[in-house]
C-alpha cells in the first residue's frame, strides 16, 4: 500500500507537471478557457495546501531596528518551548538567578488557542561566506514563521496577535534585566548594526528608601517620575517630547549619582553612561543619541568638566578673531580640525531640543555638576533641564535615614547632639555614612559609631572655624596691604605734584630774571 506521504508528494509532482504544462500551451487557449483553469487550479491549490504562513523578522526598518514583535514572541514562545520543543537555546536572565529556553533554530512548535490550532517555527538564513569566523554572522537573517488554517485567518489577525504580543511583552517586563550602557571609545563601526554602546546588567542597589535627604523634596521627585513616566498622552496633546531633564547640583558625596540610580531603580529604566569626552564629535554624539532606548536615562556625569561646554561662546569669540589674523590654508585646516574633535555646546542643545524630540520618547536626560554657578544658561534653562535638584550636606532629616540604613535604628539618645552638630557643620552624606559603617556586630557598636560621628563632626567644625579664621585673617591682611599701597601711591603723587610745582616756579623765575625760555 502506498505510504500517506508518498501520495501526496506523487500528488505535488502531478501538480508541478500540469501547471508547467499548461504554462506552455496557455498562450494557445481562448481567454475564457484560461480563466475557468486559473479559478479552478487555484481552488485545487487552496483544496491540497489550505495554510498561510506570516514571517517575523527580527530586524526591520532602514535602520535594521529589532522588531518589537519579534523579542515579543520570542518571549511568548519560550514557555511553550521549554514544554514541546525537542532542541532548545539557554540564556541566563533576572540577576542570574533563572534560565530561559527558546526553541533552537529549525524547530517547530503547536499552540492552541481557544481551540485554534496553530504551528510557529524559528528559521535562519545564513549566507554563504568564505570567511571561518567563530562568531555568528552579522548578516544572519533570523525569523519566525506562523502557520495557521486559512479559515482561521480572521481570528489570528485580530484576536491570536494580539494576544501573543501582549503576553510577550509581559513576560518580557518579568524577565527584564536593567542594564547600564557606556559608550566605549574602542568599538569599530563596521557592520550596519554595530552599536558604540556596550553593557553590563545594572544592579545598583540605591532607592528613595536608602537615599538620604528632605522628605518632602523625595516625594516630590518620586511624583514628578511617576507623572512622567505615566505622560505619554499628556505629552502628546501638549504637543511636546515625551522627555524630561533633570539637573542634579551638590558638592561630591552627596548622593547625585546614587540619586540617579533610585531614579533607574523607581522607573525600572536603563541607565545610558554618556562619557562626553570620548566622543570625538556632533555627528557620533547624535549617534550615539539616537541609539538609546525608550525607558532609559541618559546620564551626562559632571557636565562642567566633561567638556569646555561653560563660557564656549566666548571663547569661541576669541578664538575667530585670532583666526581672523591666519592665512587662509591654515585657517581652513583649523576650521577642518575643529569640525571633527568637537563635541559643541551647541551640538548638545540642538540635540536635546530638536533631533531627539523628534526621534520618540520616554527618555530622561540627567546632568550632574559640583558647580552650578560655572554652567552656561543656554543648557540648564527651564525646558531643557526641566527640574534643578540640589544635593545638600546632611542635615538631621538626611541622617535619620542614612542611620536606619546603616544601623538599623530609628531614635537614639545621642541624635540630639547630632543634629546641632549637623546644622552647625557641613558635612555630606558620605562622609556621615563612612562614620556609621559598622565594624563588627557588637551591639555596642552602633552608640561607638554615633559617638565617632560626634567626633568627626566636631573636628569638621573646628577645622572649619579654623578655615573661616584663616581666610578671614588672609582677607584682612590683603585690605591691610591695599591700604598701605594706596597710602604710599597717593604719597608719591603728592611728591611729584609738589616737584612739578617746584619746576615750574624755577623756570618762571628765570624767564622773569633772563628772559630765557627752556
Ligand atoms: N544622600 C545620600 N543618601 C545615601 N547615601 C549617600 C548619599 N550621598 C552619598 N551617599 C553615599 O556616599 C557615596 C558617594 O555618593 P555619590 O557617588 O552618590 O555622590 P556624588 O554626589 O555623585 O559625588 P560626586 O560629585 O563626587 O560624583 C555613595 O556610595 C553613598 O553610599
Ligand atoms: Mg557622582
Amino acid at each position: 500500500m502506498m505510504m500517506k506521504g508518498e501520495m501526496w508528494s506523487n500528488l505535488g509532482s502531478t501538480m508541478a507537471a500540469i501547471m508547467f504544462m499548461y504554462a506552455m500551451f496557455r498562450q494557445y487557449l481562448p481567454p475564457q478557457l484560461q480563466d475557468y483553469i486559473f479559478r479552478y487550479s487555484k481552488k485545487l491549490s487552496n483544496f491540497m495546501y489550505p495554510y498561510i504562513h506570516v514571517t517575523f523578522d527580527e530586524f526591520t526598518g532602514e535602520r535594521m531596528k529589532r522588531s518589537e514583535a519579534f523579542s515579543a514572541i520570542q518571549n511568548y514562545l519560550s514557555g511553550k518551548s521549554s514544554a514541546f520543543a525537542k532542541r532548545l537555546k539557554a540564556d541566563v536572565v533576572k540577576d542570574s538567578q533563572s534560565l530561559v529556553l527558546s526553541m533552537d533554530y529549525g524547530e517547530e512548535i503547536t499552540d492552541e488557542f481557544e481551540g485554534v490550532k496553530v504551528w510557529w517555527a524559528a528559521r535562519r538564513n545564513t549566507p554563504k561566506t568564505q570567511q571561518f569566523s567563530f562568531y555568528p554572522s552579522s548578516d544572519e537573517k533570523r525569523y519566525y514563521v506562523l502557520k495557521f488554517h486559512k479559515r482561521d485567518r480572521e481570528f489570528i489577525t485580530g484576536t491570536y496577535l494580539i494576544h501573543v504580543l501582549k503576553q510577550g511583552k509581559a513576560i518580557a517586563a518579568d524577565n527584564r534585566q536593567r542594564k547600564l550602557y557606556s559608550n566605549n571609545p574602542g568599538q569599530s563601526w563596521s557592520g550596519y548594526r554595530s552599536t558604540k554602546w556596550s553593557h553590563v546588567v545594572f544592579e545598583h542597589p540605591a532607592t528613595f528608601d536608602t537615599l538620604g535627604m528632605d522628605a518632602k523634596k523625595k516625594e516630590e521627585i518620586k511624583k514628578d517620575l511617576i507623572k512622567f513616566s505615566k505622560g505619554k498622552e499628556y505629552y502628546a496633546k501638549i504637543g511636546k517630547a515625551w522627555k524630561r531633564g533633570y539637573l542634579l547640583y551638590g558638592p561630591p558625596g552627596t548622593g547625585k549619582s546614587t540619586m540617579i540610580a533610585a531614579m533607574a531603580n523607581f522607573l525600572n529604566y536603563d541607565i545610558y553612561d554618556l562619557e562626553l569626552t570620548t566622543v570625538k564629535n556632533n555627528i557620533e554624539l547624535r549617534r550615539l543619541l539616537i541609539e538609546t532606548s525608550n525607558k532609559s536615562i541618559i546620564v551626562i556625569e559632571d557636565i562642567d568638566c566633561s567638556l569646555d561646554l561653560t563660557g564656549q561662546r566666548e571663547k569661541q569669540k576669541k578664538k575667530d578673531e585670532n583666526e581672523e589674523e591666519m592665512d587662509p590654508i591654515s585657517k581652513k585646516a583649523k576650521e577642518e580640525e575643529k569640525k571633527d574633535s568637537e563635541v559643541t555646546l551647541s551640538g548638545l542643545l540642538n540635540f536635546i531640543d530638536g533631533l531627539w524630540s523628534a526621534c520618540g520618547g520616554e527618555r530622561i536626560i540627567v546632568f550632574t555638576t559640583n558647580h552650578v554657578e560655572k554652567l552656561d544658561p543656554a543648557l540648564i534653562r527651564r525646558g531643557r533641564m526641566d527640574k534643578h535638584i540640589e544635593m545638600s550636606y546632611c542635615r538631621l532629616e538626611a541622617f535619620k535615614v542614612l542611620a536606619k540604613n546603616y544601623l538599623d535604628i530609628d531614635w537614639h539618645p545621642l541624635f540630639g547632639e547630632i543634629s546641632r552638630l549637623l546644622e552647625e557643620t557641613d558635612m555630606t552624606p558620605a562622609d556621615v555614612a563612612e562614620n556609621l559603617m559598622l565594624k563588627s556586630d557588637d551591639d555596642e557598636e552602633d552608640e561607638t559609631c554615633l559617638k565617632n560621628l560626634i567626633e568627626a563632626l566636631k573636628d569638621a567644625k573646628e577645622e572649619a572655624r579654623k578655615k573661616a579664621e584663616e581666610e578671614a585673617r588672609l582677607k584682612a591682611e590683603k585690605e591691610e596691604k591695599g591700604k598701605e599701597q594706596a597710602e604710599t601711591e597717593e604719597k608719591e603723587k603728592e611728591q611729584s605734584v609738589r616737584e612739578d610745582v617746584k619746576e615750574d616756579a624755577i623756570a618762571a623765575k628765570e624767564v622773569k630774571e633772563n628772559g630765557v625760555i627752556h
